[in-house]
């Protein structure tokens, strides 16, 4: 589903400040396939995420999507294929227009100019059904503006928003770090349930350990812009935090660096 071969990405190469942000990285996601990511800081998690996004172009490398190669799109292009949920919850959503205006951009993303970017009845009632789905109320506020909305139930609209459209690739960016305990983890079930529903192929970058080991049917783990380990669902099911800490220690002979980090 999500093919990338050996891709790289250097920052300001040939100088002082040269940074390698993604060292020939190979990542092959099959269809439903949910991977956690997770890493020290400057590992290059972020740039991946960008690089699939079409934030940034990799130097070297492609980046695939159901056989085709996107890498040369932009990032406006790919939008049909790619949904993103980001770790500001400011980020994902207009927050001067309405819950339902909002959707309505979700629900036209991909489509023809012109097509479908209105708020009719029968779009409303579909707006209102998955809105209910979320469980938080957010349903009988479709007039409401977004900026007016609470951390987390901006969030639960970002992540409904990202994936409205049923995108081939889900990419949730951290996309609990910034909520309180409670929130994140009402934001942490719900991308559970729709990436289960949906059966969305997804990868997602978390600083919390538990999150990364308990989440999806595989973990990846990166340092220095290089996947550094790629533990699947079996091993995953059994692991534990203080031995996951224990396997980055001994493959890149230090301690995690994560300032960042969240036990479990
Ligand atoms: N726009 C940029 N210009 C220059 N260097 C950059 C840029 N973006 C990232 N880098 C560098 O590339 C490397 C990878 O950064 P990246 O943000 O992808 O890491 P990360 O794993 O997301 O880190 P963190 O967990 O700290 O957010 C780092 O050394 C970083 O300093």
């Amino acid at each position: 589903m999500l093919d990338l071969v050996q891709v790289s990405k250097l920052f300001n190469p040939g100088t002082p400040d040269e940074k390698i942000a993604l060292m020939n990285i190979r990542l092959k996601l099959e269809p439903g396939d949910f991977v956690t990511v997770i890493g020290s800081n400057g590992a290059g998690k972020s740039t991946l995420m960008n690089v699939i996004s079409g934030v940034m172009k990799p130097d070297i490398g492609e980046v695939r999507i159901g056989g085709q190669a996107i890498h040369p799109l932009p990032e406006h292009a790919r939008s049909r294929w790619i949904g993103r949920v980001f770790q500001d919850p400011m980020a994902g959503t207009a927050p001067a227009m309405s819950i339902e205006e909002n959707l309505a951009m979700a629900y036209a993303r991909g489509k023809k100019r012109g097509l479908g970017r209105g708020v009719n009845a029968s779009r409303r009632e579909l707006f209102r059904a998955r809105l209910q789905r979320l469980g938080i109320g957010l349903e009988a506020r479709l007039k409401a503006k977004v900026g007016l909305l609470s951390g987390g139930e901006r969030q639960a609209l970002s992540l409904l928003m990202a994936t409205f459209t049923q995108p081939q690739i889900l990419l949730l960016d951290e996309h609990t770090a910034a909520l309180d305990p409670a929130r994140a983890e009402l934001i942490t079930t719900l991308t559970e349930e729709i990436v289960r529903e949906m059966k969305l192929t997804t990868l997602m970058v978390t600083h919390n350990m538990e999150q990364a080991i308990r989440l999806g049917n595989r973990l990846i783990m990166m340092d220095k812009g290089r996947i550094i380990l790629d533990i699947p669902e079996s091993r995953k099911r059994t692991l534990t935090v203080a031995q996951l800490l224990g396997e980055f220690e001994r493959i890149s002979g230090q301690r995690l660096s994560d300032d960042r980090i969240v036990l479990g």
